[in-house]
């Protein structure tokens, strides 16, 4: 059967770059993105945006909702100084096939815990199974209609604490207005927005930051 773009997308990472460096792992995944098939990774333009808040956040806890093919969960990880966790969620088994090679082949693994289910049904679930007390920063990039149910889940288990920071991609490609309405008018935050182009094209999308007050 033919195969799969996650699955043409990881061929070239093991065909193209070099195992153990992430910078190559990235940089093949964009090179593909770019001149063969366009995918969902978060891309480079808005990969730096990340990159940036990751560095400024320096977080030891940290939650992906979203993996797909690992290129972010890549990107987020490859900063991370030893002894920190990356816990990344994927709901498709297929997906996360892929991200674990993905992870894997940038030598990563020691850093990223991949789960697979649903946000709603796993994220009640985080403290018991990782012992987590709180995520310093939460990546947001899966389901646009499921942002703000699943940053309300974790206020309610109790899994952000004052100054939590809220990174959401796609806030406006293919766009996510209810989440953006209320963080940007509830008191419980303080948002920012970083604007951007969807990954690999000129339409414009962008991250939106949001710091948790308590
Ligand atoms: O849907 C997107 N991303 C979510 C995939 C859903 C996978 C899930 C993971 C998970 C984990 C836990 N619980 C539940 C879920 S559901 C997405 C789509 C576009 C796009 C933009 C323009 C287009 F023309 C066509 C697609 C761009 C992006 O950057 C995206 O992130
Ligand atoms: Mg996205």
């Amino acid at each position: 059967t033919r195969s799969t773009r996650p699955q043409r997308l990881l061929k070239a990472v093991q065909e193209k770059a070099m195992k153990g460096d992430p910078q190559s792992v990235i940089s093949t995944i964009d090179y593909f993105c770019r001149h063969s098939e366009w995918a969902m990774n978060v891309g480079d333009e808005k990969g730096s945006i990340l990159d940036s808040v990751v560095c400024e956040v320096s977080p030891t806890t940290a939650l992906e909702l979203g993996t797909y093919c690992g290129y972010s969960t890549v990107r987020i990880a490859r900063l991370l100084p030893p002894g920190t966790q990356l816990i990344t969620l994927e709901f498709n088994p297929a997906f996360a096939a892929v991200a674990r090679q993905v992870i894997e082949y940038a030598g990563l693994h020691n850093k990223v815990c991949l789960v697979e289910g649903a946000s709603g049904d796993m994220i009640p679930k985080m403290r018991e199974m990782f012992g987590i007390k709180t995520f310093d920063f939460v990546f947001l990039d899966h389901w646009k209609d499921r942002y703000l149910p699943d940053i309300k889940l974790l206020e309610g288990c109790q899994l952000l604490r004052k100054g939590s920071i809220l990174l959401a991609d796609n806030v406006i490609c293919p766009g996510t207005p209810e989440y953006l309405e209320y963080v940007r008018n509830s008191p419980h935050y303080k948002s920012m927005y970083y604007k951007s182009h969807l990954e690999y094209t000129k339409v414009e999308d962008g991250l939106e930051k949001s710091v948790f007050l308590g």
